[in-house]
């Protein structure tokens, strides 16, 4: 089980400071498979930098069965983070990135390696430098796997692969994951893969936590309706007028599409008391729920 707890952490540049997570708390159960998503330096690389040890907190603490991370080789062994940048392995082959990870994890299993190594076809003895950046990917996900520890740590987890391959991988961590009862945290912007592969999801904005839930209960409190009058068109106040909560307004001819939070029952009562000709629910993906709520937190979304 990891558990941070009111986590804050400042980049101190020469002009000015960055305060890159502020006061974050969140629990991740072992045994699950956890999505960090959030914008563009929302803060999701920083935080798994933190919880592998790299980064030390100002403030708050982050702990792996109990044991603070930060400065203790020992819980690292625990710990494989597969980082958004692979450029320190470049001048490495296949065969010395095995001989790295053997030495840095007790746990390392050479079959795994081998037997991982051969069916994504990687070349053994090819420095790093000349394989593709999908092909680095691969590389080092391998050595992630092969290394069996209890956590892996995956930033921009799908970064670079082909539609292919992200599947070949994805099937390869989830089987791995689920076979070993392990745990895996994964940030990535693809937010309809992060709902297909993960459990739980966070969602990160400007270094703050905006939620944490179960992926099943992420789309709950949320409706998406279609609803048009019986003669000329609607505009958002009518609807706000009616008591729903308008996250989203947008007319297309004479019908509208409201996203609303709220629960279902009470949205379509409200609606329905306009009396309009058209009134019928849609459903909402998991990237229109995390763009609506980043927009609450003052996200612009150029669509808008
Ligand atoms: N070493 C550093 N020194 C100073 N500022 C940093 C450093 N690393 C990250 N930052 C800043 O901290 C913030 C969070 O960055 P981080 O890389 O964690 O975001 P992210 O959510 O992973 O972003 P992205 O999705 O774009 O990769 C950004 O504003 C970034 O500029």
């Amino acid at each position: 089980m990891i558990e941070i707890k009111d986590l804050s952490l400042t980049f101190k540049n020469a002009d000015e400071d960055h305060e890159a997570l502020k006061a974050v708390t969140l629990d991740i159960p072992e045994g699950c498979i956890y999505g960090f998503v959030g914008s563009n330096g929302a803060g999701k690389s920083t935080l798994l930098r933190v919880i592998s040890g790299i980064y030390r907190p100002d403030s708050g603490s982050v702990t792996i069965d109990e044991t603070e991370v930060y400065d203790r080789p020992q819980a690292k062994e625990n710990i494989f983070f597969v980082s958004d940048e692979t450029v320190q392995f470049s001048r490495l082959t296949v065969n010395d990135l095995k001989s790295f990870y053997q030495s840095s994890y007790p746990t390392f299993d050479d079959k795994v390696f081998d037997d991982l190594i051969s069916k994504l076809d990687l070349p053994r003895k090819k420095p790093l430098s000349q394989f593709s950046k999908g092909m680095k990917r691969q590389a080092i996900v391998a050595a992630a796997l092969a290394s069996r520890t209890k956590y892996i740590l995956l930033d921009e987890a799908f970064d670079g692969l082909d539609p292919a391959m992200r599947r070949l991988i994805r099937t390869m961590i989830v089987d791995d994951i689920f076979d070993r009862g392990a745990t895996l945290i994964v940030s990535s912007h693809n937010v309809t893969e992060i709902g297909e592969l993960c459990d739980k999801a966070m969602l990160l904005h400007k270094g703050e936590v905006i939620f944490a839930k179960d992926i099943d209960d992420v789309r709950e409190g949320f409706e998406k309706v279609q609803i048009a009058l019986p003669e000329g068109e609607l505009d958002r106040s009518a609807i706000e007028n009616a008591g729903v909560e308008v996250l989203s307004f947008r007319n297309l001819g004479r019908v509208s599409t409201v996203v609303a939070k709220g629960e279902k029952a009470d949205i379509t009562a409200k609606l329905s008391a306009i009396s309009p000709a058209v009134l019928e629910l849609v459903p909402l993906t998991l990237e229109e729920i995390f763009i609506y709520e980043m927009e609450v937190h003052g996200y612009a979304n150029s669509e808008e």
